[in-house]
């Protein structure tokens, strides 16, 4: 009798002051306590960082699904510091020190399948679908062209050729992306990152009849894992220890292993011509040591080419791809890290950007300046966008062969110029401090200028 009593004097209140008012009052009342939980009771109350990221993880998720992390990633650290509130649960960090405790925190997994060793068998067919192919491409439109000029689009032919070899030393198969300017595969592959990326954050999405509003990125994605299955079946390729049945592990070592590489290029690419000076250097360097159209292969680039490896070192630290935040979360010990205390499950974002731009590691941070790199084994132990300690990309030796390849043999070979027309960047077109203004560009999985297919564009012409 008392508990009816109870429930109907609670009806009536509810009544007399109207569902909308008292939905409001209720919203308003877990947002104060939100508030002062955040600012007052939570472990990361005294640690530095915006307001919005205390009280709802809607803000990252926002910046992410905007393409912006990559850009927040790069300034917040500057305005926070090296610890910051990302997530009511969550700090980002971007200090290199606290960097590297964190990474001793996981155990390698595909490590030995990418070893030296191992890959040095692969590099006939990285050449063959990576420089050789590029190539091929090119002598044929400069045969074809009437004054010995092309123009040719640089994010667009790399990112083929990286896709082709993944596919052939991953899958066993031949994409032939950059022979037929053919991104079918690579547009499934977008597809099916933004399927898992929906379907992870909506789980409702991936059941019927929900499941409908994905139609066209569930289709690509059930694609790519059929290509993978029959790829399988075909054939067991260099690297297919990975076990590529596994859906999620097919479609990371296509992404992982092409956009990755090929931007890193294009970036590379990218600030030569920003930088003439540095252009000049390492078009003087190969061309010393190697004559035109002689094929370089990894071990004589690593070994003659410092100033060229310089340059791509350089360009991961100041344009890194995978320049976004990386969650870890804290272990039962609990961490203490530039002086804040981070109790056990708090999660933590390694900003990799951050890291890459601190000034207690670079003098002139935002300054191209491939010199830094050269016969200094700290600084490229402080280059964080491979990631660090047993969390380290198990790509990388992958990754540096066929960017080494690649670059080393397209300076020896071509000359390369921004168009006339192009007006957009250049070496005199500045930032606001004083730097050549590099392209813009958004993050989602990787970083890519924003509008690559207009602004990634290059004249080429055969070494004369
Ligand atoms: C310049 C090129 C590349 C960069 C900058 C890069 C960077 C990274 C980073 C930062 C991670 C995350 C590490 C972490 O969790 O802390 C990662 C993971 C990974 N990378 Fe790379 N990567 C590159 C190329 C490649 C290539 C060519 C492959 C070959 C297929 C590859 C395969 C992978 C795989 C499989 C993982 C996940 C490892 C795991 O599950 O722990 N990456 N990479």
């Amino acid at each position: 009798m008392i508990t009816i009593d109870i429930i109907w004097s609670l009806f009536s209140t509810v009544l007399h002051i109207g569902y909308v008012n008292l939905l409001a009052t209720a919203a308003s009342l877990a947002i104060a306590y939100r508030v002062y939980y955040a600012l007052y009771v939570s472990p990361l109350c005294n640690v530095p960082g915006p307001f919005l990221a205390r009280i709802t993880n809607k803000r990252s998720e926002f910046l992410g699904a905007i393409g912006y992390m990559g850009r927040f990633a790069r300034n917040e650290p500057r305005e926070y510091g090296d610890v910051y509130v990302y997530q009511p649960n969550a700090v980002a960090i971007s200090h290199p020190v606290d960097v590297r405790t964190l990474a001793s925190m996981r155990r390698r997994q595909l490590g030995p399948y990418f070893s030296m060793n191992y890959l040095a068998k692969a590099e006939p067919k990285i050449a063959q679908n990576g420089i050789l192919s590029l190539k091929a491409k090119w002598e044929t439109q400069l045969a074809a062209s009437v004054d010995g000029r092309v123009e040719v689009n640089y994010y667009k032919d790399f990112l083929f050729a990286t896709f082709d070899t993944i596919g052939a030393l991953a899958f066993g198969r031949e994409f032939n992306a950059l022979k037929n300017n053919d991104r079918t595969m690579i547009d499934w592959i977008g597809d099916a990152v933004t399927y898992l990326g929906m379907t992870a954050n909506f789980p409702l999405l991936a059941n019927y009849p929900a499941s409908l509003l994905l139609g066209r990125w569930e289709r690509s994605y059930n694609s790519v894992i059929d290509y993978a299955k029959a790829s399988v079946n075909m054939r067991r390729g260099y690297l297919s220890a990975t076990s590529p049945e596994n859906k999620p592990e097919s479609l990371l070592m296509l992404l992982a292993g092409s956009e990755t590489s090929s931007n890193t290029l294009m970036w590379t690419v990218h600030l030569l011509m920003l930088y003439p000076q540095h252009y000049q250097r390492a078009v003087d360097e190969v061309r010393t040591k190697f004559a035109a159209d002689y094929l370089i292969g990894y071990s004589e680039g690593r070994l003659g080419l410092p100033f060229i490896e310089a340059c791509i070192y350089e360009s991961m630290r100041l344009m890194p791809v995978t320049g976004g935040l990386w969650p870890r979360v804290v272990p039962e010990s609990g961490i203490t890290l530039q002086g804040h205390y981070l109790p056990p499950g708090t999660e933590i974002y390694v900003n990799l950007s951050g890291a890459n731009l601190n000034s207690a590691v670079w003098d002139r941070p935002l300054e191209f300046d491939p010199t830094r790199f050269l016969d200094n084994e700290e600084a490229r132990r402080n280059m964080f966008t491979f990631s660090t300690g047993v969390r380290i990309c198990p790509g990388r030796n992958l990754a540096w062969i066929e960017m080494l390849g690649i670059l080393a043999n397209v300076l020896k070979d071509y000359d390369i110029a921004f168009p006339e027309d192009y007006k957009l960047r250049g070496p005199n077109v500045l930032d606001e401090n004083g730097n050549p203004k590099v392209l813009d560009s958004r993050h989602f999985f990787v970083s890519v200028p924003q509008n690559p297919e207009r602004d990634c564009r290059l004249v080429l012409t055969k070494r004369v």
